[in-house]
């Protein structure tokens, strides 16, 4: 390997780290999280999360939109556009956010009060809107570098489902067919984030937006369990 590429491709492995470093920031160290996780919330304390995280998987599709939108790269887009295929689903019954309403029903809320945004909490509204707004106004590919908080996704997904089986009975495991389903497509759609990250993110400045682009999200989802574990702290 020439000098040159080899130092190109040690800054890379260091960026790869520096962006897996984050982990250490996400929201699977939360109280809240590592509460459900223990088996020690409250029944009214899981619905207002499941309805408050529905606001989030709702907003989803757009905020990939806005990807697809800013992106001048047609590769990237085609793998991009499944994103959007997997949580609105191509026919009725279909898609994540449909498997979001089920988890819904399972813990006791209906569909209309899911939809009608009544538990949507302003802390909550406001980062996931900011979220939104990210991704439209900023590079594409600090929106791509955003959603790599998914690089950390799957072993809180197999906690929680083994907690949610071992400590809530009461919800009907046909309720946690999303978290099942995430199992096998976050850790396909961050592999292809980080690649385009990688790619697209060359120059210390672009590196840099990138980190400052997931460390932003890692706050966007800490501090919606901050506004839930507050609004339903005595629940
Ligand atoms: O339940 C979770 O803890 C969790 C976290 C995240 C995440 O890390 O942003 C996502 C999801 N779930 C999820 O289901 C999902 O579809 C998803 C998409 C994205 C994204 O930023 O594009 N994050 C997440």
């Amino acid at each position: 390997m020439e000098a040159a590429t080899q130092i190109q491709s040690t800054a890379a492995d260091g960026f790869e780290a520096a962006l897996r470093a984050q982990g250490r920031r996400y929201h699977d160290r939360h109280p809240f999280h590592q509460r459900m996780n223990a088996g020690a919330l409250s029944r009214e304390q899981l619905r207002g999360w499941t309805a408050n995280r529905f606001y989030y998987q709702q907003n989803l599709p757009r905020k990939d939109a806005a990807v697809l939108a800013n992106c001048h790269h047609r590769e990237v887009r085609r793998r991009w556009v499944q994103r959007i295929v997997d949580q609105d689903g191509t026919a009725d019954g279909d898609g994540g956010i449909e498997a979001w309403l089920s988890l819904g029903k399972a813990v006791g809320l209906t569909r209309r009060e899911m939809e009608d945004e009544r538990h949507v909490l302003p802390g909550v509204r406001f980062a996931v809107d900011a979220y939104d707004t990210f991704a439209r106004t900023r590079p594409w590919t600090e929106a791509v570098a955003s959603s790599l908080t998914e690089l950390f996704a799957p072993e809180l997904m197999a906690e929680r489902i083994a907690a949610f089986e071992r400590h809530y009975p009461w919800i009907d495991r046909q309720g946690l067919a999303y978290f099942r389903t995430r199992l096998t497509q976050a850790p396909r759609d961050c592999e292809h984030a980080l690649r385009v990250v990688k790619e697209y993110c060359r120059s210390p400045q672009e590196r840099e937006g990138a980190l400052a682009a997931l460390s932003f999200k890692c706050d966007v989802l800490w501090s919606m369990l901050d506004a839930i574990e507050w609004a339903y702290a005595d629940r």
